[in-house]
């Protein structure tokens, strides 16, 4: 007679989950919702009562002109401002919250300079940003097993033919791919992208909106940008800040019509950068 598995030794609620959560599942109840939020800067209030609420999947632009906060309120959700409201992401509030807490909330962010180490190579850089516990010695010599969540990054982001290249050699566009890549491997499921197509070519403006529209199909993602051509071509929703506050949130369509919005930041003396 064969020996039947009694049901508590098949069903391993762990495994179970694991087999019922597809890939995309383990992202499906994240949404960013900040309320009420604002920064002072010795008097002056540099954000003003923002709301704002991005769902998983959608691919959301803050625009403004120069001055309008959206740095700043980046800067707060990462905790690197101090703010007052609130900010709560995956149902964790992250006001109050050291940097490296919000980090390890799921939250990542990019600057507008890319902040990558230049003498080391690709993989490497992606190997410290996923916390690789190996020691320095192990980390800095090249190996042949490649951990899956830095390989799936790699080829996320189309840097795995030049994984063992130094960081420093990159263009200007796949310093901003690794970045990306390093958040992804730090399992970021916020991602907060400052500028991510500044000083690119076109044609590393094509490739990084596809990327984001890739990662934004999963992930919940907040690009911060100017480039107006870029964010028709890609955005998925918008929010207009001026003077800290939101002036208008919509489709591209929406805002673009917005006469508030045409009279400070599309107006016809506005130069598109
Ligand atoms: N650390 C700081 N101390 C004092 N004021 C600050 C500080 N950081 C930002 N500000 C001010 O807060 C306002 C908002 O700045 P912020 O950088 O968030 O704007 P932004 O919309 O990101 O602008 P840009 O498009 O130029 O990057 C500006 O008036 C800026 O001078």
């Amino acid at each position: 007679m064969t020996d039947i598995p009694q049901p508590e030794q098949v069903l391993d609620p762990d495994a179970l989950e694991q087999v019922l959560a597809g890939p995309g599942d383990r992202f499906r109840h994240d949404y960013l919702e900040v309320r009420g939020l604002r920064v002072e800067f010795d008097g002056f209030v540099a954000v003003d009562g923002v709301d704002l609420t991005v769902t998983q999947g959608d691919l959301r632009f803050l625009i403004g002109p120069n001055g309008a906060g959206k740095t700043t309120i980046v800067d707060a959700i990462t905790g690197l401002a101090r703010a007052s409201g609130s900010v709560r992401f995956g149902g964790v509030e992250l006001l109050g919250k050291a940097s490296h807490r919000v980090a390890r909330a799921g939250v990542g962010r990019t600057f507008q300079t890319a902040s990558v180490f230049d003498e080391l190579s690709v993989l490497q850089n992606l190997d410290i940003a996923a916390g690789s516990r190996r020691k320095a010695r192990t980390l800095l010599r090249r190996r042949s097993a490649v951990p899956e969540v830095v390989e799936q990054a790699l080829e996320t982001v189309g840097l795995t033919a030049l994984r063992d290249a130094p960081a420093g050699v990159l263009a200007h566009g796949q310093k901003q791919w690794l970045e990306i890549g390093m958040l992804l491997v730090q399992d970021s499921r916020l991602l907060l992208l400052d500028e991510p197509v500044a000083g690119m070519s076109h044609a590393e403006r094509e490739q990084t909106g596809l990327l984001l529209q890739r990662i934004g199909a999963q992930r919940t993602v907040v690009v911060v940008e100017h480039d107006m051509e870029f964010l028709r071509s890609f955005a998925s929703s918008v929010t207009v800040l001026h003077q800290g506050r939101v002036l208008s949130e919509g489709t591209v369509a929406q805002v673009q019509a917005d006469p508030r919005v045409v009279e400070v930041y599309l107006g016809s003396g506005r130069k598109e950068r």
